[in-house]
């Protein structure tokens, strides 16, 4: 029989519930008329927590390296996940795969950034890519983040890189022969990023496209953690009829 999530709320667990983004998504699934949170779980709690509730999705925001155990523990047992955490490379999403494919009707949506405004900066830096011969990308965070480049920045520029290759793009110029280690940033996939960490941020990204004689700057800022929200909640309302993995809230918003 096809659920009925008019008639009855969602059953939603949130794992890192203590967490910066956590508790935050924990306020949000607790106001929403259409939701109801059965299990905040954090460090230390025990997964079967999510089982005993009654949990049918679940939203990690925990870290790079305890996210993988808590998605195959919420796949094996049939629970449908949001992921906001970071860290997915191409053989984790690989990996992820596999176990949705023995899996049908089950659905796993992971995004780098929830924000709105975070996934059109991607979108646009995208589409400019192209035009210009130089890009560089710098995220800014606050200094308690664990992973650096962010998420958002990494898959920024694998998006960029993407569409530069297929334009036939070479790399962006630069004549740097003499670099104190790490001067220049990091590179993904062939595109420079640039990572601050300074007290005071939440989450920033501006991605610098040039060409001769003009400068495309395109800047995303989220200065309040309830930016992810409307994107964390789409994704949890969305999940349980998106079957197999998603990534990127692109599809969601119509991108
Ligand atoms: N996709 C998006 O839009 C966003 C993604 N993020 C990402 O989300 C992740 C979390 O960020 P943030 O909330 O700032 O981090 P925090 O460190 O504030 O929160 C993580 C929480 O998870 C807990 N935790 C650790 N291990 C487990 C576990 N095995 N089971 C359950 N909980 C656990 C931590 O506990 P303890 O501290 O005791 O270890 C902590 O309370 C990061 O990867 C970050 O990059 C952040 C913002 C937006
Ligand atoms: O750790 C954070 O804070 C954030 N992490 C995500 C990332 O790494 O891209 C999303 C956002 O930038 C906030």
């Amino acid at each position: 029989m096809t659920r009925d999530y008019a008639a009855e709320p969602l059953r939603v667990g949130v794992l890192g519930a203590k967490g910066k983004m956590g508790a935050e998504v924990c306020n949000a699934v607790e106001h929403a008329d259409d939701l109801s949170l059965v299990a905040a779980i954090d460090a230390g709690d025990a997964l079967e927590t999510l089982t005993d509730a009654g949990a049918e999705a679940v939203v990690d925001f925990t870290h790079p390296d305890v996210v993988m155990g808590n998605l195959e523990f919420a796949v094996n047992c049939g629970i449908h996940c949001v992921v906001g955490t970071t860290g997915f490379t191409e053989e984790r999403l690989a990996t992820l795969r596999g176990w949705l494919d023995v899996s049908p009707g089950l659905g796993v949506l992971i995004a780098p950034n929830f924000a709105i405004g975070a996934v059109l900066t991607m979108k646009f830096s995208e589409l400019a890519a192209k035009y210009y011969e130089s890009v560089e990308v710098i995220e800014l965070h606050h200094p308690r983040k664990a992973d650096a480049p962010s998420g958002t920045a990494a898959r920024t520029a694998q998006l960029i890189a993407a569409a530069r290759a297929e334009a036939g793009l070479p790399a962006s110029p630069d004549a740097t022969s003499q670099e104190l280690d790490g001067a220049r940033g990091a590179l993904v996939d062939d595109v420079r990023v640039h990572s601050i960490r300074l007290s005071g941020l939440i989450a920033h990204q501006e991605v610098l496209f040039g060409t001769e004689g003009e400068t495309l700057s395109i800047r995303h800022d989220s200065m309040d953690r309830k930016s992810f929200m409307p994107g964390v909640l789409l994704a949890v309302r969305s999940v349980p009829t998106l079957p197999g993995l998603t990534v990127g809230l692109d599809s969601l918003l119509g991108l």
